[in-house]
């Protein structure tokens, strides 16, 4: 797929993530996986240099400050505390504001042009919001926040499906409520863009997934579709964009659909993306749409169960490292 080039050697930050998940034995993989690229790793020194001990690793950390040169042989580490002794495989709530501030940090050096974008590790959200702040939902909704953007996309993909959502982090129960056609009408702008301006798709085609069971099932199995999602669909279409639906989601994920499409929007975390990880768990890639910068993530969480046994597998964390450094024209 051709993706923009143009030429920007400030580094990419990288959050490490909840110090006691995966993230740290990820980002300790980056020095191999992509020599001397501009990277710098958010995160704790002493925790990093003791997981490479955990892991026998060989690598040489190097801390790094705003200001100094990011590429080497060795992994620059702006140095951010943990805040509280970190056990493989053990969250800690008193960790969480450290790993707040990894974000924290990448998200300024984002907006003040230090960084050329951002890669995040996963970090827990349960654990951020028993130790830092009881409102934080996820990446995604806290970079809008950060940033003053009133609405982002969240949109996993792999080379053969891109999946965006219309609602992210919310319970199941406040779904119908959140789709409305405010939100639905920016969602599609925001996804039609990028997917023309970051991902060289000159006419996106876009399917867009019903709510209910069967769409609706012309409006016996629920409103949302005739009364919202139609409307949305047929009044972008007049001004030209190429969207199919509202689709039954059941039989949306079929080879004769897909055939036809560049990205689906679901309307639902949990309707999205099982697909998009039965197909291809481990070398998906996180992207949030509409931010000012690049951000992009790995497909899967902190994995507490693997964190310094050597058998996460690094491959979302290098795809997402590749895109973003290909987004930002690196
Ligand atoms: N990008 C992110 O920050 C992000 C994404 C998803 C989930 N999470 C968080 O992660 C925490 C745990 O979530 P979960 O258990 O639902 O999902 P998870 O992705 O952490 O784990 C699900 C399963 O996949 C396996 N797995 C995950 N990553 C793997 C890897 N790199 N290599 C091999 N196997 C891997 C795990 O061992 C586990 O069996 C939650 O608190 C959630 O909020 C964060
Ligand atoms: N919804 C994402 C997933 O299932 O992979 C994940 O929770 C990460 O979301 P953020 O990037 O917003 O933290």
């Amino acid at each position: 797929m051709p993706l923009p080039r143009v030429s920007d050697r400030r580094p990419l930050a990288v959050t490490s993530g909840d110090p006691a998940g995966i993230g740290p034995d990820l980002v300790l993989g980056l020095p191999r996986s992509q020599p001397g690229a501009p990277l710098v790793v958010l995160g704790d020194l002493d925790v990093l240099q003791a997981r490479a001990e955990q892991l026998r690793l060989e690598v040489r950390l190097r801390a790094w400050q705003p200001g100094d040169r990011a590429s080497g042989e060795a992994l620059s580490v702006w140095h951010c505390p943990a805040g509280a002794n970190v056990i493989a495989g053990q969250p800690d709530p008193a960790t969480a504001r450290g790993t707040l501030t990894l974000l924290d940090r990448a998200i300024d050096g984002c907006l003040d042009g230090t960084f050329a974008g951002m890669v995040t590790a996963p970090l827990s959200k349960a654990v951020i919001c028993e130790g830092a702040d009881a409102s934080f939902t996820g990446h995604t909704e806290y970079l809008a926040q950060r940033s003053g953007i009133e609405r982002v996309v969240m949109m996993l993909a792999t080379p053969a499906l891109r999946v965006a959502l219309a609602t992210t982090h919310l319970p199941l129960r406040e779904v119908a409520d959140a789709i409305n056609a405010d939100d639905l009408s920016a969602t599609l702008r925001i996804l039609h863009k990028d997917l023309r301006e970051r991902f060289s798709v000159p006419h996106p085609r876009i399917m867009v997934l019903g709510l209910n069971p069967h769409a609706g099932e012309s409006g016996h199995l629920g409103r949302e579709e005739l009364d919202v999602i139609i409307p949305v669909l047929d009044a972008l279409r007049a001004e030209g964009m190429q969207l199919s639906g509202p689709l039954p989601a059941d039989t949306a994920f079929t080879p004769k659909h897909l055939a036809q499409q560049d990205a689906v929007l679901a309307m639902y975390h949990d309707q999205g993306l099982p697909v998009l990880k039965y197909s291809g768990f481990g070398e998906a890639i996180n992207i949030t749409l509409g931010l000012p910068f690049v951000r992009t993530s790995v497909d899967h969480g902190t994995a507490f169960d693997l964190a310094g046994s050597g058998r996460a597998s690094h491959r979302s964390l290098q795809a997402a490292t590749r895109w973003a450094m290909t987004l930002a024209g690196q």
